[in-house]
């Protein structure tokens, strides 16, 4: 059992924890869509739900399964398993604000290495670094900056040089043209074997090329961890958890990948295009949407070619992203004060009001 649990990250000097109840089957969370989670017991892949006292809302995030968890679950087959009890995580990772409780989330626990995913393009930013760098500090999980696309800047050997000497004693630094497959070589000897890894960095960084290299030759290593669905079907398609060559797995999965942009990452949307910022001052109408309006500077700069439109889109995702954040945000706190008040409201039926 163990050696089947190690595939998918278990730590190998680790003993296993003891089953809490009669047939207990410790399993890995992999992925999760809404309440349904998908797990990984180091053989196959099945579905499972929590108990319903944990879907209300309200309910503390940290007592929820998040994907990397390690649990304890009754019942597999047809129907769901139940998801009855969360192994002591060892790392967790957050994103939001340190500190500000109502603004973190759980991103996925029990990570060794976090592999920080930086383009050396129009993505290159100190800041998000730092920022990044923050956050898996925090968690406990080990911190691996990755630089991208080295092939595609000229000038990249100044960028990383920088890099380095900020960053060089937090974390190490790697730069490499994710598009070679030499790359590999030198990705897998930065990991360990039984870590597990898993990729943040901002849209169009390379996280999904970086998966891709790993992935290249790996797809063999992988068939010993043979993956069904519910129903016993091979599912071909699954790539949330990969076991990688050198015993390190890779957890990817689309909830990870889009490390949603926080509001106070504002800021740094705004630092790294200030031109196009500056550029959106000089429209006509203050809230040109830069499609049909007249007199619009953006779509000016775009046609003179002092603007490049793929840098103009990458703006315009990140911009949607912050958006929907800060919505995602806003209606959390508005449904949290819906159910503060019902509660209020039992409160006072129960006893009267005081
Ligand atoms: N030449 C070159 N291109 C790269 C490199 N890394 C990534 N790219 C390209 O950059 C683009 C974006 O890379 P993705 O891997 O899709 O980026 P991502 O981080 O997965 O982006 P999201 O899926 O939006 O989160 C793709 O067209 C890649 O082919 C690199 O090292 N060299
Ligand atoms: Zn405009």
């Amino acid at each position: 059992m163990q050696s089947t649990l190690t595939a998918i990250g278990w730590p190998r000097t680790e003993p296993l924890p003891d089953p809490p109840f009669e047939a207990a089957i410790l399993a890995r969370v992999i992925a999760q869509h809404r309440d349904q989670f998908e797990i990984h017991d180091g053989v196959c892949v099945h579905r499972a739900r929590t108990p319903a006292s944990l879907r209300k809302p309200g309910v503390d995030g940290s007592h929820r399964p998040h994907v990397g968890d390690w649990v304890f679950v009754e019942g597999r087959g047809k129907e769901a398993a139940l998801i009855r009890e969360i192994v002591p995580r060892r790392t967790v990772l957050r994103r939001g604000a340190a500190g500000d409780h109502d603004a973190t989330q759980i991103i996925a626990v029990n990570l060794d290495c976090v592999l920080i995913v930086c383009g050396l393009d129009g993505d290159f930013n100190l800041k998000r670094i730092e920022r990044y760098l923050t956050l898996v500090a925090s968690s406990g999980a080990r911190p691996l900056i990755v630089f991208s696309k080295l092939d595609r800047n000229p000038e990249a050997a100044a960028l990383v040089d920088d890099a380095r000497s900020r960053f060089g004693a937090q974390a190490p630094v790697l730069a490499l043209n994710l598009k070679s497959e030499d790359s590999r070589t030198l990705l897998l000897s930065a990991l360990q074997p039984g870590e597990t890894i898993c990729l943040v960095g901002s849209s169009g960084a390379g996280k999904s090329t970086l998966s891709n290299l790993l992935l290249g030759e790996e797809r063999q290593a992988t068939q010993d961890v043979r993956e069904h669905d519910s129903r016993g079907r091979h599912t071909t398609t699954h790539r949330s958890l990969l076991s990688l060559s050198n015993g390190a797995c890779l957890i990817d999965t689309p909830g990870m990948r889009e490390l949603k942009l926080q509001a106070e990452d504002e800021e740094a949307i705004e630092q790294s295009f200030e031109d196009i910022e500056a550029l959106a001052l000089q429209c006509r109408f203050r809230d040109c949407q830069h499609a049909r309006e007249p007199g619009c500077a953006i779509r000016a700069a775009l046609e003179s070619g002092q603007l490049d439109s793929e840098r103009l889109a990458n703006y315009r995702k990140l911009s949607q992203e912050l958006t929907d954040s800060k919505a995602r945000a806003a209606d959390r706190k508005a449904q949290e004060k819906v159910v503060n008040k019902s509660f209020g409201k039992r409160l006072v039926e129960k006893y009267g009001r005081r």
